[in-house]
């Protein structure tokens, strides 16, 4: 299926028989990505008395309960509800979704004894454009992202100054390939996710970030059409599934 679409007053054509998935999968492994110290996710058949929800074990259907977690898990998008009291959830923030996105690579950079990203770098790729959504893609990319055991890993984290710039250029979605946007171990500081979000102003209750995404290298960085859709969890975060389409 091919469609034209209409953008800011000028029309690009997409096909929809090639979506690029640039969500994990999530499995009851341990081998499943993971970060936050938390035990790999469970996807086991329900146990009630005799009945096992196992065709192989004799029952009709295969009827899983699944144990996992948003944010150590896998894809996953969240709302402002991640960094405050009150409660907001991301099935209420997210209520659109298609975006003009652009795709960017960054090496991060040491500092100290981190890999960091910065304005600068995000400012350069993204050369002047203005995109609804942004697309960060970190190298080295090889597909150990798919299975990383993260925790204790102080995995690279975006620069508190380049997460302000992205706010301020009025990007309302940020994706990246890390399972935060902002250090591992920063006592709660959060930096990133706060400027991203403004926490110290009027809150940008329409923004999203999302963690864990995986962009194969063979994509190549500028501009697609993003379709992010996710589970209807009414949580702070839910699992999500972001697809690329090429546009031109
Ligand atoms: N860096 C924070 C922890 C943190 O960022 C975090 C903890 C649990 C689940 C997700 C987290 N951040 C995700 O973006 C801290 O050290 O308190």
């Amino acid at each position: 299926m091919k469609a034209t679409i209409e953008y800011n007053g000028t029309s690009y054509q997409i096909d929809f028989n090639k979506p690029i998935d640039i969500s994990l999968p999530l499995s009851g492994t341990p081998r499943n990505v993971n970060a936050w110290y938390v035990p790999h996710p469970e996807i086991t058949p329900v146990h009630d008395g005799d009945f096992v929800g196992s065709v192989k074990a004799g029952a009709s259907t295969n009827f899983n309960n699944i144990f996992f977690n948003p944010h150590g898990h896998g894809t996953h998008t969240e709302c402002i509800g991640h960094i405050t009291k009150e409660f907001y959830n991301v099935n209420d923030t997210l209520k659109t979704f298609f975006f003009a996105a652009e795709l960017i690579s960054v090496t991060p950079q040491p500092q100290g004894e981190d890999l960091v990203i910065s304005k600068s770098q995000i400012e350069e790729a993204l050369n002047g454009a203005t995109p609804e959504a942004i697309v960060i893609r970190t190298f080295p990319n090889t597909d150990e992202k798919l299975t990383k055991q993260y925790s204790n890993t102080n995995p690279p984290y975006l620069l508190e100054e380049a997460a302000l710039f992205i706010k301020e250029i009025g990007i309302k979605h940020l994706l990246i390939d890390l399972p935060s946007v902002d250090k591992e171990k920063d006592n709660g500081a959060l930096l990133a996710h706060k400027a991203f979000w403004n926490f110290h102003g009027e809150f940008r209750l329409d923004a999203t970030i999302t963690e864990f995404i995986y962009v194969p290298t063979s994509i190549v960085d500028g501009s697609y059409l993003l379709n992010l859709q996710m589970a209807s969890f009414v949580n702070d975060a839910s699992p999500s599934k972001p697809v690329l389409y090429k546009i031109w």
